[in-house]
C-alpha cells in the first residue's frame, strides 16, 4: 500500500474499488472541486490562490495537491526537462477542465510516492472515473509556477506525449506501464536509478480487458484523432511499439516485457502456435550513458516457431545497460550485448500452451555479476578440482555398473536430492517434490547428464572456456556428486545407533515439540532428540505432515557443515516424529541473551561470520532457512554457533495450520515475525535473501537482547511498519560498520539486498577490535 492509498484510505475511499492512486487523486480532486466551488479555483488563479489552496488541501491531499484551472488550449512547446517542483496538468477532455498537480513537496517523497506522483499525469489517461473522461497530460515547467496564466502556459507547458524520451533526464525518467491497473515504475531520483542498474526482464501479459493504455482498451470512437495520435506518439516515444491491429491483440492479448529485477515468468497465457508476438521493453529510468546516448528505444520479441524450445529473438536497439537482460534469458555470460541493434537468441524452455509449463516455477534470475558471484562461490565450495570430479564420476559410474543395490540407493538419493540441487529457490517442500512424478523425469535427466558429462571429461577440464550456463549445470552436477559422496560417507560412518539412544532430560521446548538430551551408548555421544507429537496438531493431515517432516529430515541430514546443526536422522513412531540431531550444549543464543544480556560487538562479529558461513553453505545447496533468529542459533559453549531448524522450517506454514490452539499459533508466529523479511510478511514471492534480512534482525537481537522492532507489540503495527518501509530500529551504541551491516541486510528492496556470500566482505566483518 502506498502512501497514497493510506491518505485516501483515511478519507474513506474504498481501496478495492479504486485501485489506482491516480484515480483516487482524480476523484478527490473532483470531490474537492464540487465542495469548494469557485472561490479557490477561480479561472484567474494567482500565486496567492495557489498558496491558499495548498493550505486547504494539505491535510487531505498530501503530498499532492490538485488545483483546478480553467480550460486550456493545445500547447505545443519545445520539450524541456522537468524539475522536481514542476507541475503536471491533466486535462479532462470531456469536461474541459485541467487539473494541475503541484509537486513542490516532491523532494521529501519516497520513491513510491514519486512514482505515483509523476506517473499520475499519464496514468490518469485511461484510469479516469468514467470511460468518457479521457485525459491528456501536460507538464508545466517550474518557471511558470507563479504565473499560471494561459499565456505563460503556452510558453511553458509541454505536450506530454509529444516529448522526446530524453526529456526525462535529471532524475525525471519516465516509465509507463499499467500492470493490473497498478503503476509499475517511474523512477525519479538517483536512488532509484541505482536500483535499476541490474535490470531484469519480466514478461507480462496485459489482460485483454484490462483498463490499460493499450489499444484494445482505448476506445477509439471516444477519442479525437489528436488524442489517438498522441497516444501513438507516446508509445513510440517510450520505446513501446504496440500492435496496431486491434484484432490480433484481442485474440491473444498483448505481451509486454517489463524490465524489472524479478523473475522471468513464463509466458503464461495461451499463444497460438506461430503467432508473432510483439513485446516491448518499457523505459525504466535507466541512467543516460556517459556519452549521452539514449536509453533503450525498442525491443521486440518475435516467436517464429512453435513447440518446445522455441527460439525467441530479442532485438535490442541502443541497449545500454541491458546486457543483463540477455544473460538472464540465455544465462550465457559470453553473450554480452553492448552494441546497438544486436540480436540475441534465447531459448524458452516453456511451451506456453501446455499446462505443465504454465505451472512451472521459474528460477529467480540473476544478473551477470550475481551469476558470476554465485559460480565463484560454488566453485570455491566444490570439494575438489576437476581431477577429483573425474574420480567422483568414475566412482559413481562404477557404483552404477557394479552395484545394483547401491545404484538403487544412489538413484533414490539423487531423486530425493533433486530439490537441493536443481539450484532453484525452494518454494515447495521436497516431500511434495518427491511425490511428484516429475522427479523421476528429473532424475533420469540428471543421470543422463552425469553420463554425458562423464563422456566429456576432457572437455570439462577446460571449464574456463565454457559458457556460464554450462558452468552452472556442471556446478550443479558437482554439487550433486558432492552430496552423494558425503551421503555415502555418512552412510559408511553412520549406522542407526542413534535410534537406540537413551532419552535423557528435557532441554527445551519449542512451539512444535520438546527437545531431549539423548545418549548413544554404543558411541558414547550425546545427541539432541526433538519430539513432535501428532496429537499436538490439529487437522486431518497432521499425520502426513509429520511424515513429510520425517522424510525431509532424511534429506536434510545429507547436509553437513561446521556452522549448521547437523541432522542425524528421524523416526516416526506411534503418532510422533523424533528428530535426531547434533547436541549443542550451549543452548540457543536467545537463551544466552536472556540470561546474560546483549553481546559485545566483537562477539557479534564473530558469531555473524560463523552464521554467514552456515548460511552460505545452505544457500549454495538451495536450502532456505526461513526461520533464522536467536532461538534457532545454538552454541557449542566454546564460542561457536550453528544454525538450527533450517529447512524444516519450510513446513512452518503448514505446521501453523495444525497448531494446537490459536494461542499457540500466535506464540509461534510471534516468535518469528519480528525477524521475518518484508516479502514474507507480505506473502510475496521470496527467495534466499529472506534469510539475509533475518540475519540483520538477529544482529539487532544480539546487540540489544531484544527482538527486532522492539517497540512494536502488535502484528498489525509491524505489518504497517513493513508496508510503509519504516527503517528498522538499530541499537545506537553499535559502530557505524555494524549499523551499516544491519542496514544492508534489512534492505526492503529484496533485489537490492545483498546475497549471503556478498556480505562476507562487508567492513563490519573485516573490522579489527582491540
Ligand atoms: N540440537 C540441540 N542441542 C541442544 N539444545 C537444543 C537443540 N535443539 C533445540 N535445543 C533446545 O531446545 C529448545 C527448543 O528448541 P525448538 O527447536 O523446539 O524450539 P525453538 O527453536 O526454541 O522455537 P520454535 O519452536 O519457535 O522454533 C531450544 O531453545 C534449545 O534450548
Amino acid at each position: 500500500m502506498s502512501m497514497f492509498d493510506k491518505e485516501y484510505d483515511k478519507k474513506g475511499f474504498d481501496l478495492k474499488q479504486i485501485q489506482s492512486p491516480i484515480l483516487k487523486l482524480y476523484q478527490n480532486a473532483k470531490q474537492e472541486i464540487n465542495n469548494k466551488s469557485d472561490n479557490i479555483f477561480s479561472p484567474s488563479i494567482n500565486s496567492q490562490n495557489i498558496q491558499s489552496s495548498k493550505k486547504l488541501y494539505q491535510h487531505q491531499l498530501q503530498p499532492i495537491q490538485l488545483i483546478q484551472r480553467d480550460d486550456q488550449k493545445e500547447f505545443k512547446n519545445k520539450p524541456q526537462p522537468i524539475q522536481s517542483s514542476d507541475r503536471i496538468l491533466s486535462k479532462d477532455n470531456s469536461k474541459g477542465k485541467i487539473f494541475q498537480i503541484q509537486k513542490d513537496e516532491m523532494n521529501g517523497f519516497d520513491i513510491n510516492n514519486v512514482n505515483s506522483n509523476k506517473l499520475s499525469a499519464f496514468q490518469s489517461y485511461p484510469q479516469s472515473p468514467t470511460q468518457k473522461d479521457q485525459f491528456n497530460c501536460r507538464l508545466q515547467s517550474k518557471q511558470s509556477e507563479e504565473t499560471p496564466t494561459q499565456k505563460s502556459q503556452k510558453q511553458n507547458v509541454i505536450r506530454f506525449p509529444n516529448n522526446e524520451a530524453n526529456l526525462f533526464q535529471d532524475g525525471n525518467q519516465l516509465q509507463i506501464q499499467n500492470d493490473n491497473n497498478k503503476i509499475i515504475k517511474f523512477e525519479s531520483d538517483q536512488k532509484s536509478i541505482q536500483q535499476l542498474q541490474s535490470p531484469r526482464l519480466r514478461i507480462k501479459t496485459i489482460q485483454k480487458n484490462m483498463k490499460s493504455p493499450t489499444y484494445q482498451n482505448l476506445n477509439k470512437e471516444k477519442l479525437s484523432s489528436n488524442d489517438l495520435a498522441d497516444f501513438e506518439n507516446l508509445q513510440n516515444q517510450i520505446g513501446e511499439k504496440l500492435k496496431t491491429e486491434q484484432s490480433k491483440i484481442e485474440n491473444e492479448g498483448l505481451f509486454q516485457i517489463i524490465n524489472e529485477e524479478e523473475q522471468i515468468s513464463p509466458i503464461k497465457n495461451k499463444i497460438n502456435k506461430n503467432q508473432h508476438i510483439n513485446a516491448n521493453i518499457l523505459e525504466k529510468g535507466l541512467p543516460q550513458t556517459p556519452s549521452g546516448e539514449k536509453f533503450i528505444q525498442k525491443q521486440e520479441i518475435s516467436r517464429p516457431s512453435s513447440g518446445r524450445n522455441q527460439n525467441f529473438i530479442i532485438k535490442m536497439v541502443n541497449n545500454h545497460n541491458y546486457s543483463d537482460v540477455n544473460h538472464i534469458h540465455n544465462n550465457n555470460l559470453n553473450n554480452a550485448n553492448n552494441g546497438s541493434n544486436s540480436v540475441t537468441r534465447f531459448q524458452s524452455k516453456e511451451t506456453s500452451d501446455t499446462p505443465k509449463s504454465q505451472n512451472r516455477e521459474e528460477k529467480p534470475l540473476e544478473s551477470q555479476s550475481e551469476i558470476k558471484d554465485r559460480i565463484d562461490t560454488q566453485n570455491s565450495q566444490q570439494k575438489g578440482d576437476s581431477l577429483q570430479n573425474l574420480q567422483e564420476e568414475k566412482q559413481i559410474n562404477e557404483q552404477k555398473q557394479n552395484k545394483p543395490n547401491s545404484n538403487q540407493n544412489i538413484s533414490s538419493k539423487i531423486q530425493s536430492l533433486n530439490y537441493i540441487n536443481d539450484g532453484r529457490e525452494l518454494d515447495s517442500s521436497p516431500t511434495e517434490q518427491n511425490q511428484n512424478s516429475k522427479i523421476k523425469e528429473k532424475h533420469d535427466d540428471k543421470q543422463a547428464a552425469i553420463k554425458e558429462q562423464s563422456q566429456n571429461q576432457r572437455q570439462e577440464s577446460s571449464m574456463m572456456l565454457q559458457t556460464a550456463s554450462e558452468k552452472k549445470e556442471i556446478n550443479n552436477l558437482n554439487n550433486l556428486k558432492y552430496i552423494i559422496e558425503s551421503s555415502n560417507l555418512n552412510q559408511n560412518s553412520n549406522n542407526n545407533d542413534y535410534l537406540d539412544a537413551q532419552v535423557g532430560e528435557l532441554i527445551g521446548q519449542g512451539a512444535y515439540g520438546r527437545v531431549y538430551k539423548g545418549f548413544v551408548k554404543s558411541s558414547g555421544k550425546f545427541i539432541a532428540i526433538k519430539e513432535m507429537k501428532e496429537e499436538m496438531m490439529l487437522g486431518d493431515d497432521a499425520h502426513s505432515l509429520l511424515e513429510s517432516i520425517c522424510k525431509e529430515i532424511q534429506l536434510l541430514k545429507q547436509l553437513s557443515h561446521k556452522n549448521i546443526v547437523n541432522y542425524i536422522g528421524s523416526k516416526k513412531q506411534e503418532g510422533s516424529v523424533y528428530i535426531y540431531m547434533e547436541y549443542m550444549p550451549g543452548g540457543s543464543i536467545s537463551e544466552m541473551l536472556k540470561k546474560y544480556g546483549g553481546f559485545d560487538e566483537e562477539v557479534i562479529q564473530k558469531f555473524v561470520k560463523q552464521l554467514l558461513e552456515g548460511l552460505i553453505y545452505l544457500h549454495s545447496k538451495g536450502v532456505i532457512h526461513r526461520d533464522l533468529k536467536g532461538a534457532n542459533i545454538l552454541s557449542d559453549g566454546q564460542g561457536n554457533v550453528k544454525l538450527a531448524d533450517f529447512g524444516a522450517a519450510r513446513n512452518i506454514e503448514n505446521i501453523l495450520q495444525y497448531s494446537l490452539s490459536q494461542s499457540e499459533f500466535c506464540n509461534s508466529i510471534k516468535g518469528s515475525l519480528y525477524w521475518m523479511a518484508p516479502e514474507l510478511i507480505k506473502n510475496e514471492k521470496h527467495g534466499r535473501r529472506i534469510d539475509v534480512w533475518s540475519l540483520g534482525c538477529t544482529v539487532i537481537e544480539m546487540a540489544s537482547a531484544q527482538h527486532p522492532w522492539e517497540n512494536i507489540k502488535k502484528f498489525s503495527d509491524l505489518a504497517n511498519a513493513v508496508i510503509e518501509q519504516q527503517p528498522i530500529p538499530i541499537p545506537q551504541h553499535l559502530s557505524e560498520e555494524c549499523k551499516d551491516f544491519i542496514l544492508k541486510c534489512c534492505t526492503y528492496d529484496k533485489k537490492m539486498r545483498p546475497k549471503s556470500h556478498q556480505l562476507f566482505n562487508h567492513p563490519f566483518l573485516q573490522k579489527k577490535y582491540s
